[in-house]
This record gives structure tokens, sequence and C-alpha cells, in this order.
């Protein structure tokens, strides 16, 4: 079964072809027969489209990058053509499984692609207006190229779904709530949750017996509080503006400042999404970038807003896992996952510092070896600390294959 998979990211799109032998699945992800990434944030009009396969071929090219859609289809393209071609027809794909960023409340399952579906994806673009539209335009320009194979929709919302409600509920009226569906739904699901298995897989104990604190790192930042296998808590809510700081958006900030912004700067709805979603965080404080390569690179030559950028970032992480680390009542383990969480051995330095407290202890020879799936803690430490590299895409995969296969 050749199983496709498209990831769009605020900062990236991944995608990935799978071809799952047989009828059982592997406990490890399997290489991908072909896959591709879209660097957004190279701006100019452009974006850097990379495409390699099992075999080795490397392909790269600019794209223009004014849609989602015609980025998305130059990108399936190379499937089927050039040296990166690992198909001879559309039809050899089985099914297409789509990240999608917002589910709502009717959503938390893999879901096949319908035209009500699509309907709710885009109705649902106005509480993630960053991630549902180009989510949507992937599954559009999918189902031109690929008009034959199942397309299945698999959202960040879902594992968050279970959130008792006294973390889901915001203190504003109860009316919110309950008419206007305004709760946390939380974000990264798939990653959290993938990364919540293989944390039980790598530290060999049952998952229902762990407390653990997942941390996404990426463009978006998240994290999740997990208790026996489940999320009962999570820093983005929601929207994903909330929680961490992150590359370009806020996370939390007091909403007197929008309430100010609104009345004395004659700021409309617009401009405040904006600057929130895409000129905050890391990039509107050192005014350099959202990415933590670049922070660094300013840091080292003495760039005193990059500086406070990071000890800010690091502040808001660590006292968001104080307030994880209090829903749960204790801790088994820290994750580290995501583009900051895999690369960044200082992030998880500075964040794991903060907590020596309770015994916990980093193995920094560990820790500075561009770990991978690894336990990074001392012998002697209280709580294990991993580096987990997030499988989303093999997540969403699994998800296809089981759907398909039951049906
Ligand atoms: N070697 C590295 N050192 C520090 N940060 C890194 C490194 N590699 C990637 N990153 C960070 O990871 C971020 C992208 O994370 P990723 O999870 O790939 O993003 P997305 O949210 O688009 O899925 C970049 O903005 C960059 O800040
Ligand atoms: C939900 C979210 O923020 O996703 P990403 O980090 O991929 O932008
Ligand atoms: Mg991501």
């Amino acid at each position: 079964m050749k199983i496709l998979v498209l990831n769009s990211g605020s900062s990236s799109q991944k995608s990935r072809l799978y071809e799952i032998v047989g009828d059982q699945l592997s406990e490890h992800p399997p290489k991908p027969v072909w896959q591709a990434s879209v660097d957004w944030t190279h701006h100019q009009g452009f974006a850097e489209l990379e495409v390699k396969t099992a075999e080795n071929a490397v392909f790269k090219e600019k794209i223009q990058a004014d849609s989602y859609a015609s980025a998305t289809e130059r990108v399936l393209q190379t499937l089927l053509e050039g040296e990166t071609q690992v198909i001879k027809a559309a039809k050899e794909i089985d099914a297409v499984g789509h990240r999608v960023v917002h589910g709502g409340q009717e959503y938390n399952q893999a879901t096949l692609v319908t035209e009500e579906v699509k309907a709710a994806i885009r109705r649902l673009a106005s509480f993630a207006p960053i991630h549902n539209p180009a989510n949507l335009e992937g599954i559009e320009a999918t189902e031109k190229v690929f008009p034959e194979a199942t397309q299945v929709a698999v959202f960040d919302t879902g594992f968050h779904s279970h959130i008792p409600l006294s973390a889901a509920v915001y203190p504003g009226p109860y009316v919110w709530y309950e008419k206007e569906g305004i709760r946390r739904y939380g974000f990264h699901g798939i990653s959290h949750q993938y990364c919540s298995q293989r944390a039980a897989q790598l530290l060999g104990k049952d998952l229902n017996s762990l407390r653990l604190i997942t941390c996404h790192l990426g463009n978006g930042c998240s994290l999740t509080a997990i208790k026996d296998g489940k999320s009962i808590d999570t820093t983005m809510g929601f929207t994903p503006l909330d929680g961490l700081m992150m590359g370009t958006r806020s996370g939390s900030l007091d909403p007197g400042i929008l309430i100010y912004l609104l009345r004395k700067q004659g700021f409309d709805a617009d401009k405040l999404d904006d600057i929130l979603n895409h000129d905050s965080g890391l990039k509107g404080i050192s005014g350099i970038s959202g990415d933590m390569r670049a922070i660094q690179t300013a840091i080292g030559e003495g760039n005193t807003r990059a500086q406070l950028a990071f000890d800010m970032y690091i502040h808001r992480l660590r006292s968001h896992i104080g307030s994880m680390l209090a829903v749960l009542g204790g801790l088994d383990a820290i994750v580290f996952t995501g583009g900051i969480g895999e690369n960044h051995s200082l992030t998880r330095s500075a964040a794991c510092e903060a907590f020596a407290f309770l015994g916990l202890k980093l193995d920094e020879t560990k820790n500075q070896a561009s770990p991978k799936d690894q336990d990074i803690a001392a012998a002697d430490s209280s709580i294990r600390v991993l580096v987990i590299q997030t499988q989303e895409d093999w997540a969403i995969a699994q998800e296809c294959w089981h759907l398909l296969y039951k049906s």
C-alpha cells in the first residue's frame, strides 16, 4: 500500500511517501520512498523545494511562494517525473494523509475527506488562520493530481479532545464555551502523541504508568502534560497563538494589551492578527528573525535584543514546564522534540537547569552530541530527559493505514 503524507507547518511543508508491505505495521518508522520539503522562510517571493528518494536521488528548486496550492502541485509532480520519479501513474497512490491543524469539537479521529469535512476545515480557518487554509489548499491540490486516492485528514487537535473541562474552559462568561465553542483545543497533538508512545518504548515502560511533559519546540511551540497516555493539559489553546513564546508568534499575553491597542492605537482585528502571528515572538523581540539559528548567531555577535529574545523564550518555557508539572503532580520524563527541541542543546540545558532542585540532571556530553531518540539525563537523575525526533508523518501514515485496512 502506498501512502503519501502532507504536513504543512507554519514555516515548512514536509511530504513523504511510504510503502507499507504486508498486513503489519513496523514498530519503527520505515524509510520513506520519497520525501520533499518546502521551506517558506526565505521570502522574496520564493520558497526552497528539496526532494530526496530512498535511492539517493536529490532535486532542488526555487519555487514561486505565492500559493500553497501551486507549490503543492509542483511538489507532487516530482513523484511522477524527473530524477526523483518513484511512481509511473497517479493511480498507484492508495491514500493521502493530511495533517489538518484545527478540527474543532467535531473531528478528533482520522477522517475521510468529504465536501463536508472540507467545509469544516474552511470554517475553522478563522481559529487557525496560518494553518487551516494551507491544509485545505494542500488537500485540493492533491485531489487534482491524485483523483483516485483516498484522502484522509488527521487532526492536530484530536489528541487533546479529552482534556478535563477545568483546563479546557476559559474563565470568561460560560456562554463562550457553551455557544461559541471557545475553549482550549490544543495543537501539535499528532507530535505529542507520537512522542509519548516513543518515550514509553525508549524507557521500556507501559505508557499508562508514565507522567510525561512533551515539549514540541518548532516554529510553533507547545507543551503537553500526559498522564496514562492521555493529554490532560497543553499550552496552546483556542488557537495556536496561546502559551509559549514562539518563532514569530507571541504566545500568552495580557489580554488588556489587545484592548489598549484596539482603543488607543486604532488597530483593527487584521492588524492584531498579523502582528501576533507574524511579527512577535523571537522575531518581534530581536528584530532579526524567528529562526533560533539566526538568534544564536546574533547573540554570538553581541546583539543584546537577540539575547533578550532568547532569555524570554527560556523564561517562558521554564514557567510553562512548571505549570505542566503542577498539573501532573510529578514527572517521570520530559521529552524535547521539533526543530529547536531536537537540535538546540542550549535550549534543552537552559530549560532543565531550572528543575535541578527536583534532582533533574542532564548528561551534558550526551546533550551536546546531536542525540536522536535518546535519553540524555545523567544516570542519577530523578527524571529522565529524552530527545525524540518527531515523526508526525509516520503517525499520519499509520492512521491512514488503520482507517483503510479496517474498511
Ligand atoms: N540546528 C538548529 N539549531 C537551532 N534551532 C534549529 C536548528 N534546526 C532547526 N531549528 C529551529 O527549528 C525551527 C523549525 O522547526 P520545525 O519543527 O521544523 O518547524 P515547523 O513548525 O515548520 O514544523 C526553525 O525555525 C529553527 O528555529
Ligand atoms: C499548530 C502549529 O503551530 O503548527 P506548526 O508548529 O507546524 O506551525
Ligand atoms: Mg511542525
